[in-house]
């Protein structure tokens, strides 16, 4: 198991969807399985984004766009490197912005249901993100549009069976 689990360039990938979906915890486990770099969004927040969140307020298009911004800046920086970064990325225009710094980045969407979402961040207490806001993650969310590069995954089984399924899927994408 020693060889990269793909062929060609080292993958580059955003791993989104809304807060508690497992972006973090994929995204890091994704980056060990691929042998790149990972980032974590929540990282790259001015503070005053973490402070509205933490106050129960969502974030507007205007907060996320310098947040976004220094997020393609990372993607451009490790495009040749390939690299994993776990950021919500929850519409399509969030998306092309990214795009727009490192054109070939492909989207993991972590999908679940708000059900089984909650749970899991309500088994995280102590995080700057309080519950109450996954209501508007998941009315904010916009899911990938055909044209966009990326795949769905669910977020219903362990990270490990996750991170397989990930790797079948560059294997043999259909
Ligand atoms: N596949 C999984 N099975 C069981 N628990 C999981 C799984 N993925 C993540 N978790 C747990 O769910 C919680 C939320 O995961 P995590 O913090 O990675 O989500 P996140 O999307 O990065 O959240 P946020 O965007 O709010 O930071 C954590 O306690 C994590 O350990
Ligand atoms: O776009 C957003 O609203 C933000 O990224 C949030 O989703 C949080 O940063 C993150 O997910 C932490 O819970």
């Amino acid at each position: 198991m020693s060889s990269t689990p793909y062929a060609g360039p080292p993958p580059l990938i955003v791993v989104m969807g809304v807060s508690g979906s497992g972006k973090s915890t994929v995204g890091a486990a994704l980056a060990q399985r691929l042998g790149v770099p990972f980032a974590d969004a929540d990282d790259f927040h001015p503070a005053a984004n973490i402070a509205k969140m933490h106050a129960g307020h969502p974030l507007d298009d205007e907060d996320r766009y310098p947040w976004l911004e220094a997020i393609g800046e990372w993607l451009a920086e490790y495009d040749a490197e390939g690299g994993s970064m776990s950021c919500s990325a929850l519409k399509r225009i969030y998306r092309d912005q990214l795009r727009r710094h490192a054109p070939r980045v492909s989207f993991v969407h972590l999908d679940g249901t708000h059900e089984v979402i909650a749970r899991r961040q309500a088994s995280r207490p102590g995080h700057f993100m309080p519950a109450s806001l996954l209501a508007s993650q998941f009315a904010t969310l916009e899911a990938l549009e055909p044209d966009e590069h990326g795949v769905v995954l669910d977020v219903d089984q362990s990270v490990d069976a996750i991170v397989q399924q990930y790797v079948d899927l560059i294997a043999d994408p259909r």
